[in-house]
């Protein structure tokens, strides 16, 4: 982050502790309610520091329509991502850009993190959840976020670029997280990137990415007879813009689909499995839709996303627990925001999700209910009302894939497992950087519902 200008004389500025500001409150797992608190006193705008650091949030409804509109002229992403380049060792990825460029990445990156991609790939991202399905018993404890983040990670690795992340699932959240923890949410100071089991993992995970790209360009996908994935397309573009793409970013885009994809999505399916066994009177009627979904074998993409019940539980799940509860951006030039002058070089962070803690859009917002998302009530749909996925320019390139892996994995469990949890389970949260369940969270295996071959069969 470059120099920050001081707060404007009139704006609110929060409190902090001494020497700290309010750096605690800004842990991902404490962010939205802190942000929320003050957007209640202090209203759209208002000043924060944390270790020496000047933030102006810009936050609720108001905010999110400011994005929507303007932020594609206002608003930098490069000084919140730079450092995750730098140690990722490229000179640039999609959401560190801006402008023109970040429009040629993201044309070329998102066809393969797109809603109708998971719907022409979903039969190889159920057999991943086949495999990992196929050990689990009655009697044994089934651990929710573990198995997410296995299950997940090992569908992006198959889909998003045609090889295997099974050897190498503890380098890849080792690395990933350690160096989002240090560079992005900066929770962790820089020493930690020189551990030696990151220094390793790193070494293993660029490994991975390298010997794969290597297959693509020995193998090109319309030689080989096989559908392009992530690496073909950024190969194919590499053709045609060869400045453009050098090895570095090309690893890093490969790379992109972890980075991006595997905690946020593994946490928020973990997220919905909780919920959906703690709100057990939901249960019945889950199944049902499950059971119906894979009555003739695997279901459509399209068949999932129309789901009532269970996706109006993935939309309240998201609500309630956004792993990504605000944007951190840099002011590009001077604007006025809610009556007050934002100076250019401002570094904002924009409470996206401050809106889903609001009682006029949600009345009683603490409240687990997916009939928000019914069509009667439809509480989203208020302008304003509702970014899980991030707004604007860099709005989640993979919010298709993510919607469908979470659904998938979590029809595929509701048909063919009962789980139970105990109901003295005490629900804790962690910051890694993105919010997760703790790693104790567990079901219990009642019971199996139906083979997991009869995911397939029709
Ligand atoms: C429920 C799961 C997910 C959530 C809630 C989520 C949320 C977000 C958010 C809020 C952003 C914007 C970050 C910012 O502006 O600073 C973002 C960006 C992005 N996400 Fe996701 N994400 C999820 C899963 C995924 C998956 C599975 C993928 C890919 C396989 C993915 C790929 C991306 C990419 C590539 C960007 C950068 C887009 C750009 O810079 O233009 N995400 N995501």
């Amino acid at each position: 982050m470059g120099v920050t200008p001081p707060f404007p004389a009139i704006l609110p500025v929060v409190r902090g502790r001494p020497l700290l500001g309010s750096a605690p409150e800004m842990v991902t797992t404490r962010l939205r309610p802190f942000l929320t608190r003050n957007y209640q006193k202090y209203g759209p705008v208002y000043g924060i520091s944390a270790v020496g650091m000047r933030f102006v949030v810009l936050a609720g409804p108001e905010a999110n329509l400011f994005v929507t509109k303007e932020g594609h002229k206002v608003l930098r992403s490069e000084e919140a991502w730079r450092q995750n380049d730098i140690e990722m060792g490229a000179r640039r990825s999609m959401i560190s850009l801006d402008g023109e460029l970040h429009r040629k990445y993201r044309r070329v990156e998102s066809r393969a993190y797109s809603r109708s991609y998971f719907g022409e790939n979903l039969r190889a991202a159920l057999e991943v959840t086949a495999e990992d399905l196929t050990p689990v018993h009655a009697g044994d404890t089934f651990r929710v976020p573990y198995w997410s983040k296995r299950v997940i990670t090992e569908q992006l690795a198959r889909m998003t670029v045609g090889g295997t992340a099974r050897p190498y699932l503890e380098d890849m959240l080792t690395f990933v997280q350690t160096t989002l923890m240090v560079t992005t949410t900066k929770q962790l100071p820089k020493v930690m990137l020189l551990q030696p089991k990151v220094r390793r993992a790193k070494a293993r995970i660029f490994k991975m990415v390298d010997d794969l790209i290597a297959q693509h360009r020995a193998n090109p996908a319309e030689a080989a007879g096989r559908a392009p994935n992530l690496i073909d397309d950024v190969l194919a573009a590499e053709k045609t813009d060869p400045e453009l793409w050098q090895h570095e970013d090309i690893r890093i885009a490969a790379l992109g689909s972890f980075i991006a994809g595997m905690d946020t999505a593994a946490n928020s399916l973990s997220f919905l499995l909780y919920r959906m066994h703690k709100h057990k009177e939901y249960l019945p009627k889950l199944r049902a839709e499950a059971d119906a979904l894979f009555a003739a074998g695997p279901p459509s993409a399209e068949a999932l996303g129309r789901s009532p019940l269970l996706h109006t539980f993935v939309m309240e799940t998201l609500r309630v627990h956004p792993i990504a509860p605000a944007m951190s951006r840099t002011l590009t030039t001077e604007v006025e925001f809610a009556g007050h002058r934002l100076p250019a070089r401002t570094n904002v962070i924009v409470g996206t999700t401050v809106s889903h803690g609001l009682d006029q859009f949600y009345p009683n917002p603490d409240q687990f209910d997916p009939a928000r998302f019914g069509p009667e009530r439809a509480e989203h749909r208020k302008p304003g009302a509702y970014a899980p996925f991030g707004l604007g320019a860099h709005t989640c390139a993979g919010s298709g894939m993510a919607e469908g892996l979470i659904m998938l994995n979590a029809a595929a469990i509701l048909h063919t497992l009962e789980l139970e949890l105990d109901p003295s389970y005490q629900f804790k949260e962690i910051a890694r950087p993105t919010p997760s369940p703790a790693d104790d969270l567990a079901l219990r295996v009642v019971g199996v519902r139906h083979p997991v071959s009869s995911l397939f069969e029709a």
